[in-house]
Protein backbone atom coordinates (compact mmCIF):
# COMPACT_ATOMS: atom_id res chain seq x y z
CA UNK A 1 0.00 0.00 0.00
CA UNK A 2 1.45 3.19 -0.98
CA UNK A 3 0.90 6.62 0.41
CA UNK A 4 0.99 9.99 -2.07
CA UNK A 5 1.08 13.42 -1.21
CA UNK A 6 -0.29 15.20 -4.34
CA UNK A 7 0.63 19.08 -4.59
CA UNK A 8 -0.85 21.32 -6.77
CA UNK A 9 -0.27 24.75 -6.93
CA UNK A 10 -1.77 27.56 -9.04
CA UNK A 11 -2.20 30.91 -9.45
CA UNK A 12 -4.82 31.79 -6.91
CA UNK A 13 -4.64 28.45 -4.97
CA UNK A 14 -2.41 25.87 -3.09
CA UNK A 15 -4.30 22.13 -3.66
CA UNK A 16 -3.15 19.08 -1.20
CA UNK A 17 -4.18 15.66 -0.97
CA UNK A 18 -3.36 12.28 0.11
CA UNK A 19 -3.94 8.91 -1.60
CA UNK A 20 -3.63 5.60 -0.67
CA UNK A 21 -3.08 3.51 -3.93
CA UNK A 22 -5.98 5.04 -6.28
CA UNK A 23 -7.97 6.40 -3.51
CA UNK A 24 -8.08 9.66 -1.95
CA UNK A 25 -8.10 10.07 1.62
CA UNK A 26 -8.62 13.81 1.00
CA UNK A 27 -8.40 17.33 -0.92
CA UNK A 28 -8.03 20.57 0.87
CA UNK A 29 -8.31 23.41 -1.72
CA UNK A 30 -6.66 26.40 0.16
CA UNK A 31 -7.53 29.76 -1.31
CA UNK A 32 -4.47 32.20 -1.38
CA UNK A 33 -5.93 36.21 -0.79
CA UNK A 34 -4.70 38.51 -3.33
CA UNK A 35 -1.88 39.65 -1.02
CA UNK A 36 -0.34 36.78 -0.79
CA UNK A 37 -0.72 36.03 -4.53
CA UNK A 38 0.78 39.31 -5.36
CA UNK A 39 4.35 38.50 -3.69
CA UNK A 40 6.95 37.46 -5.94
CA UNK A 41 6.88 33.29 -6.38
CA UNK A 42 9.40 32.31 -4.45
CA UNK A 43 8.16 34.62 -1.64
CA UNK A 44 5.19 32.27 -1.40
CA UNK A 45 7.27 29.14 -0.66
CA UNK A 46 7.09 29.92 2.84
CA UNK A 47 3.62 30.30 3.36
CA UNK A 48 2.41 27.70 0.50
CA UNK A 49 4.64 25.18 2.93
CA UNK A 50 3.06 26.34 5.91
CA UNK A 51 -0.42 25.89 4.57
CA UNK A 52 0.33 22.30 2.89
CA UNK A 53 1.18 21.35 6.53
CA UNK A 54 -1.57 22.45 8.50
CA UNK A 55 -3.54 20.73 5.69
CA UNK A 56 -1.64 17.28 6.78
CA UNK A 57 -2.22 17.96 10.38
CA UNK A 58 -5.53 18.56 9.68
CA UNK A 59 -5.73 15.16 8.84
CA UNK A 60 -3.86 13.58 10.66
CA UNK A 61 -1.14 12.85 8.29
CA UNK A 62 2.71 12.67 9.41
CA UNK A 63 5.17 13.37 6.35
CA UNK A 64 7.17 10.16 7.64
CA UNK A 65 4.21 8.39 5.91
CA UNK A 66 4.06 9.18 2.58
CA UNK A 67 5.85 7.55 0.01
CA UNK A 68 6.18 9.57 -2.99
CA UNK A 69 5.31 12.95 -3.66
CA UNK A 70 3.51 13.74 -7.37
CA UNK A 71 3.72 17.39 -8.24
CA UNK A 72 2.15 19.79 -10.71
CA UNK A 73 4.79 20.46 -12.75
CA UNK A 74 5.82 23.86 -13.88
CA UNK A 75 7.19 25.85 -16.79
CA UNK A 76 10.15 23.73 -18.10
CA UNK A 77 11.58 23.45 -21.59
CA UNK A 78 9.19 21.55 -23.82
CA UNK A 79 8.76 18.07 -22.40
CA UNK A 80 6.45 14.91 -24.10
CA UNK A 81 3.64 13.95 -21.28
CA UNK A 82 4.65 11.55 -19.16
CA UNK A 83 6.18 11.42 -15.68
CA UNK A 84 8.89 12.68 -14.26
CA UNK A 85 11.18 12.14 -11.95
CA UNK A 86 12.77 15.48 -10.26
CA UNK A 87 16.15 15.89 -10.49
CA UNK A 88 18.42 19.02 -9.39
CA UNK A 89 18.38 19.63 -13.16
CA UNK A 90 14.69 19.98 -12.97
CA UNK A 91 14.86 21.68 -9.54
CA UNK A 92 17.31 24.62 -10.51
CA UNK A 93 15.26 25.18 -13.32
CA UNK A 94 11.84 25.32 -11.37
CA UNK A 95 13.26 27.59 -8.71
CA UNK A 96 14.91 30.13 -10.46
CA UNK A 97 12.50 30.96 -13.33
CA UNK A 98 14.95 30.13 -15.95
CA UNK A 99 11.82 29.35 -18.58
CA UNK A 100 8.74 31.39 -16.83
CA UNK A 101 7.40 32.71 -14.46
CA UNK A 102 4.08 30.37 -12.70
CA UNK A 103 2.93 29.27 -9.69
CA UNK A 104 2.96 25.83 -10.59
CA UNK A 105 6.71 25.74 -10.63
CA UNK A 106 6.42 25.92 -6.20
CA UNK A 107 4.78 22.31 -6.11
CA UNK A 108 7.72 21.02 -7.74
CA UNK A 109 10.04 23.08 -6.06
CA UNK A 110 8.21 22.53 -2.42
CA UNK A 111 7.80 19.09 -3.46
CA UNK A 112 11.30 17.79 -4.19
CA UNK A 113 12.85 20.16 -0.90
CA UNK A 114 10.51 18.00 1.29
CA UNK A 115 11.41 14.45 -0.78
CA UNK A 116 14.41 15.50 0.24
CA UNK A 117 14.24 16.28 3.63
CA UNK A 118 11.89 12.76 3.74
CA UNK A 119 14.88 10.53 1.28
CA UNK A 120 11.72 10.08 -0.98
CA UNK A 121 10.85 10.39 -4.63
CA UNK A 122 9.02 12.89 -5.75
CA UNK A 123 7.71 13.26 -9.65
CA UNK A 124 5.92 15.95 -11.77
CA UNK A 125 3.31 14.19 -14.05
CA UNK A 126 1.94 16.43 -17.72
CA UNK A 127 3.50 19.55 -17.29
CA UNK A 128 2.45 22.87 -18.57
CA UNK A 129 4.78 23.23 -21.26
CA UNK A 130 3.88 19.54 -22.93
CA UNK A 131 4.25 20.22 -26.42
CA UNK A 132 2.41 18.82 -29.10
CA UNK A 133 1.92 21.10 -31.38
CA UNK A 134 1.75 20.95 -35.35
CA UNK A 135 4.18 22.85 -37.40
CA UNK A 136 1.61 24.81 -38.75
CA UNK A 137 0.42 25.57 -35.25
CA UNK A 138 4.15 27.51 -34.64
CA UNK A 139 4.17 29.91 -36.98
CA UNK A 140 3.75 33.43 -36.59
CA UNK A 141 3.97 36.74 -38.67
CA UNK A 142 7.63 37.11 -37.50
CA UNK A 143 10.49 35.17 -38.51
CA UNK A 144 12.33 34.04 -35.58
CA UNK A 145 8.63 34.21 -33.04
CA UNK A 146 7.28 30.72 -32.52
CA UNK A 147 4.34 29.70 -30.67
CA UNK A 148 4.95 27.47 -27.87
CA UNK A 149 2.66 25.48 -26.27
CA UNK A 150 1.76 26.11 -22.51
CA UNK A 151 -1.36 25.19 -20.73
CA UNK A 152 -3.48 23.27 -18.47
CA UNK A 153 -1.67 19.72 -19.84
CA UNK A 154 -2.48 18.06 -17.36
CA UNK A 155 -6.27 18.65 -16.77
CA UNK A 156 -6.83 18.66 -20.46
CA UNK A 157 -5.38 15.02 -20.80
CA UNK A 158 -7.37 14.27 -17.65
CA UNK A 159 -10.93 14.95 -18.87
CA UNK A 160 -10.23 14.13 -22.37
CA UNK A 161 -9.41 10.51 -20.93
CA UNK A 162 -11.96 10.55 -18.84
CA UNK A 163 -14.64 11.35 -21.40
CA UNK A 164 -12.54 8.56 -23.67
CA UNK A 165 -13.39 5.94 -21.13
CA UNK A 166 -16.95 6.91 -20.32
CA UNK A 167 -17.62 6.25 -23.85
CA UNK A 168 -15.77 3.10 -23.88
CA UNK A 169 -13.06 4.98 -26.58
CA UNK A 170 -9.19 4.95 -26.08
CA UNK A 171 -8.11 8.64 -26.16
CA UNK A 172 -6.12 7.80 -28.66
CA UNK A 173 -8.91 7.28 -30.86
CA UNK A 174 -11.33 10.69 -30.48
CA UNK A 175 -10.99 14.41 -31.38
CA UNK A 176 -12.05 16.85 -28.62
CA UNK A 177 -12.11 20.15 -27.77
CA UNK A 178 -11.30 21.27 -24.60
CA UNK A 179 -11.55 24.27 -22.66
CA UNK A 180 -9.79 24.20 -19.49
CA UNK A 181 -11.35 27.49 -17.43
CA UNK A 182 -9.47 28.64 -14.62
CA UNK A 183 -7.69 31.81 -12.97
CA UNK A 184 -6.11 31.23 -16.92
CA UNK A 185 -7.80 29.72 -19.36
CA UNK A 186 -6.80 27.39 -22.30
CA UNK A 187 -8.59 26.22 -25.20
CA UNK A 188 -6.98 23.06 -27.32
CA UNK A 189 -7.61 21.09 -29.92
CA UNK A 190 -6.67 17.30 -29.13
CA UNK A 191 -6.58 15.06 -31.89
CA UNK A 192 -6.25 11.49 -31.60
CA UNK A 193 -4.21 11.97 -28.15
CA UNK A 194 -1.93 14.89 -29.24
CA UNK A 195 -3.14 18.62 -28.19
CA UNK A 196 -2.34 19.80 -31.89
CA UNK A 197 -2.99 23.68 -31.15
CA UNK A 198 -3.80 25.12 -27.90
CA UNK A 199 -3.49 28.98 -27.19
CA UNK A 200 -0.70 30.06 -24.60
CA UNK A 201 -2.66 29.90 -21.53
CA UNK A 202 -0.16 31.97 -19.33
CA UNK A 203 0.83 34.97 -21.61
CA UNK A 204 -0.79 36.74 -24.45
CA UNK A 205 -2.74 34.58 -26.12
CA UNK A 206 -6.64 33.36 -26.32
CA UNK A 207 -9.50 34.51 -24.20
CA UNK A 208 -8.74 37.11 -21.30
CA UNK A 209 -9.30 35.27 -18.16
CA UNK A 210 -10.21 36.12 -14.07
CA UNK A 211 -6.62 37.54 -14.06
CA UNK A 212 -5.33 37.21 -17.44
CA UNK A 213 -5.14 39.48 -20.39
CA UNK A 214 -5.26 37.19 -23.37
CA UNK A 215 -5.01 38.75 -26.95
CA UNK A 216 -4.60 42.09 -27.16
CA UNK A 217 -4.50 44.36 -30.08
CA UNK A 218 -0.23 44.35 -31.14
CA UNK A 219 -0.20 48.27 -31.79
CA UNK A 220 -2.25 49.19 -28.39
CA UNK A 221 0.11 46.51 -26.28
CA UNK A 222 3.54 48.19 -27.48
CA UNK A 223 2.31 51.51 -26.33
CA UNK A 224 0.90 49.96 -22.99
CA UNK A 225 4.08 48.69 -22.55
CA UNK A 226 6.07 52.03 -23.05
CA UNK A 227 3.53 54.40 -21.65
CA UNK A 228 3.73 52.37 -18.58
CA UNK A 229 7.70 52.06 -19.16
CA UNK A 230 7.54 48.10 -17.75
CA UNK A 231 10.26 45.89 -17.82
CA UNK A 232 9.48 42.91 -19.97
CA UNK A 233 9.19 40.98 -16.41
CA UNK A 234 6.96 43.80 -15.22
CA UNK A 235 4.67 43.05 -18.81
CA UNK A 236 4.81 39.43 -18.17
CA UNK A 237 3.82 40.09 -14.81
CA UNK A 238 0.86 42.44 -15.67
CA UNK A 239 -0.31 40.68 -18.32
CA UNK A 240 -0.37 37.36 -16.48
CA UNK A 241 -1.86 38.29 -12.89
CA UNK A 242 -3.11 41.67 -13.11
CA UNK A 243 -5.55 41.28 -15.98
CA UNK A 244 -8.41 39.85 -17.05
CA UNK A 245 -11.34 40.37 -14.59
CA UNK A 246 -8.77 42.02 -12.01
CA UNK A 247 -7.93 45.00 -14.03
CA UNK A 248 -12.07 45.69 -14.45
CA UNK A 249 -13.08 44.76 -11.08
CA UNK A 250 -10.37 44.57 -8.80
CA UNK A 251 -11.05 40.93 -8.18
CA UNK A 252 -9.92 37.38 -9.50
CA UNK A 253 -13.37 35.67 -8.00
CA UNK A 254 -15.61 35.05 -10.84
CA UNK A 255 -18.17 34.52 -8.25
CA UNK A 256 -17.80 37.93 -6.82
CA UNK A 257 -18.26 39.52 -10.45
CA UNK A 258 -21.05 37.19 -11.04
CA UNK A 259 -22.67 38.78 -8.25
CA UNK A 260 -21.81 41.95 -9.39
CA UNK A 261 -24.21 41.29 -12.16
CA UNK A 262 -27.03 39.72 -10.46
CA UNK A 263 -27.16 43.01 -8.61
CA UNK A 264 -27.20 45.11 -11.87
CA UNK A 265 -23.76 46.10 -12.35
CA UNK A 266 -24.04 46.28 -16.30
CA UNK A 267 -20.41 46.72 -16.99
CA UNK A 268 -19.83 43.34 -15.25
CA UNK A 269 -22.42 41.91 -17.28
CA UNK A 270 -20.88 43.24 -20.53
CA UNK A 271 -17.43 41.85 -19.53
CA UNK A 272 -18.87 38.40 -18.58
CA UNK A 273 -20.53 37.93 -21.88
CA UNK A 274 -17.35 39.27 -23.35
CA UNK A 275 -15.76 36.25 -21.97
CA UNK A 276 -18.13 33.81 -23.08
CA UNK A 277 -17.98 35.16 -26.28
CA UNK A 278 -13.99 34.75 -26.61
CA UNK A 279 -13.88 31.46 -24.96
CA UNK A 280 -16.56 30.39 -27.28
CA UNK A 281 -15.07 31.89 -30.52
CA UNK A 282 -11.07 29.75 -29.40
CA UNK A 283 -13.85 26.59 -29.49
CA UNK A 284 -14.55 27.96 -33.21
CA UNK A 285 -11.14 28.01 -34.42
CA UNK A 286 -10.08 24.16 -32.78
CA UNK A 287 -13.23 22.91 -34.55
CA UNK A 288 -11.39 24.22 -37.65
CA UNK A 289 -7.99 23.03 -36.79
CA UNK A 290 -10.19 19.46 -36.16
CA UNK A 291 -11.73 20.14 -39.83
CA UNK A 292 -14.95 19.59 -38.49
CA UNK A 293 -14.31 16.29 -37.21
CA UNK A 294 -15.03 16.61 -33.57
CA UNK A 295 -16.02 14.06 -31.23
CA UNK A 296 -17.33 16.46 -28.00
CA UNK A 297 -16.76 19.79 -26.71
CA UNK A 298 -15.56 19.69 -22.65
CA UNK A 299 -15.69 22.17 -20.76
CA UNK A 300 -14.00 22.15 -17.15
CA UNK A 301 -12.04 24.28 -14.60
CA UNK A 302 -13.33 26.22 -11.93
CA UNK A 303 -15.51 28.96 -13.97
CA UNK A 304 -16.98 25.58 -15.38
CA UNK A 305 -19.37 25.79 -12.25
CA UNK A 306 -21.12 28.75 -13.37
CA UNK A 307 -24.24 28.26 -14.82
CA UNK A 308 -24.79 31.36 -16.62
CA UNK A 309 -20.94 31.11 -18.55
CA UNK A 310 -22.04 27.41 -19.40
CA UNK A 311 -25.46 28.36 -20.64
CA UNK A 312 -23.70 31.15 -22.89
CA UNK A 313 -20.63 29.45 -24.27
CA UNK A 314 -23.34 26.05 -25.21
CA UNK A 315 -25.65 29.01 -26.86
CA UNK A 316 -22.60 30.16 -29.28
CA UNK A 317 -20.93 26.23 -29.81
CA UNK A 318 -23.53 23.60 -29.62
CA UNK A 319 -24.26 23.96 -32.97
CA UNK A 320 -20.81 22.34 -33.69
CA UNK A 321 -21.31 19.51 -31.15
CA UNK A 322 -22.23 18.22 -27.92
CA UNK A 323 -20.69 19.91 -24.98
CA UNK A 324 -20.13 18.02 -21.70
CA UNK A 325 -19.02 19.97 -18.29
CA UNK A 326 -16.36 18.60 -16.23
CA UNK A 327 -16.85 20.89 -13.17
CA UNK A 328 -13.57 22.33 -11.32
CA UNK A 329 -10.75 19.75 -12.45
CA UNK A 330 -9.15 16.10 -12.29
CA UNK A 331 -5.84 17.35 -11.38
CA UNK A 332 -4.95 15.78 -8.10
CA UNK A 333 -5.93 12.49 -9.47
CA UNK A 334 -4.39 12.58 -12.22
CA UNK A 335 -0.99 13.62 -10.83
CA UNK A 336 -1.95 10.60 -8.20
CA UNK A 337 -2.26 7.93 -11.25
CA UNK A 338 0.90 9.41 -12.93
CA UNK A 339 3.01 8.24 -10.04
CA UNK A 340 0.59 5.36 -8.64
CA UNK A 341 1.05 4.08 -12.23
CA UNK A 342 5.04 4.62 -12.59
CA UNK A 343 5.37 2.91 -8.88
CA UNK A 344 2.99 -0.07 -10.01
CA UNK A 345 5.35 -0.61 -13.42
CA UNK A 346 2.70 0.18 -15.90
CA UNK A 347 4.95 3.24 -17.16
CA UNK A 348 8.22 3.96 -16.81
CA UNK A 349 9.54 7.66 -15.43
CA UNK A 350 10.86 10.02 -17.88
CA UNK A 351 14.00 11.86 -17.50
CA UNK A 352 14.38 15.51 -17.38
CA UNK A 353 18.03 16.86 -19.26
N1 LIG B 1 -18.99 27.87 -8.14
C1 LIG B 1 -18.32 28.73 -8.90
N2 LIG B 1 -18.98 29.51 -9.80
C2 LIG B 1 -18.29 30.38 -10.58
N3 LIG B 1 -16.96 30.55 -10.54
C3 LIG B 1 -16.25 29.79 -9.68
C4 LIG B 1 -16.88 28.84 -8.82
N4 LIG B 1 -15.91 28.24 -8.08
C5 LIG B 1 -14.73 28.80 -8.45
N5 LIG B 1 -14.94 29.73 -9.41
C6 LIG B 1 -13.95 30.62 -10.03
O1 LIG B 1 -12.93 29.86 -10.67
C7 LIG B 1 -11.72 30.64 -10.70
C8 LIG B 1 -10.58 29.78 -10.20
O2 LIG B 1 -10.50 28.62 -10.96
P1 LIG B 1 -9.69 27.34 -10.44
O3 LIG B 1 -9.64 26.38 -11.58
O4 LIG B 1 -10.28 26.85 -9.16
O5 LIG B 1 -8.31 28.01 -10.00
P2 LIG B 1 -6.80 27.92 -10.43
O6 LIG B 1 -6.74 28.41 -11.83
O7 LIG B 1 -6.12 28.79 -9.43
O8 LIG B 1 -6.43 26.48 -10.28
C9 LIG B 1 -11.96 31.84 -9.78
O9 LIG B 1 -12.23 32.99 -10.56
C10 LIG B 1 -13.20 31.44 -8.99
O10 LIG B 1 -13.96 32.56 -8.59
C1 LIG C 1 -1.11 27.77 -18.67
C2 LIG C 1 -0.13 27.27 -17.72
C3 LIG C 1 -0.74 26.78 -16.45
C4 LIG C 1 -1.55 27.82 -15.75
O1 LIG C 1 -1.59 28.96 -16.16
O2 LIG C 1 -2.24 27.44 -14.64
P1 LIG C 1 -3.22 28.38 -13.73
O3 LIG C 1 -4.29 28.87 -14.64
O4 LIG C 1 -3.67 27.43 -12.67
O5 LIG C 1 -2.42 29.52 -13.22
Amino acid sequence: MKKILVLNLGSTSSKVSVFTNYDMLFEDVIRHNIEQTNLPLIDQVPIRLESIKKSLEQHQISLQAIDAIACRGGVLKPVEGGTYLINDMMYHDLKTFKYGFHASNLSGVIGYELSQELSIHSYIVDPVVVDELIPDARITGIKGIERRSIFHALNHKSVAKQYASEIGKKYEDINVIVAHLGGGISVGAHRKGRVIDVNDGLLGEGPFSPERAGSIPNDALIKWVIDHDFTVIEANNELSKHSGLLSYFGTNDFIKVEEMMANGDETAKLVLDAMCYQISKSIGSCAVVLEGQVDQIILTGGLSYSKYLINKVKRYVSWLQNVTIYEGEKEMHALNVGVMDLLHGKISTKSYE
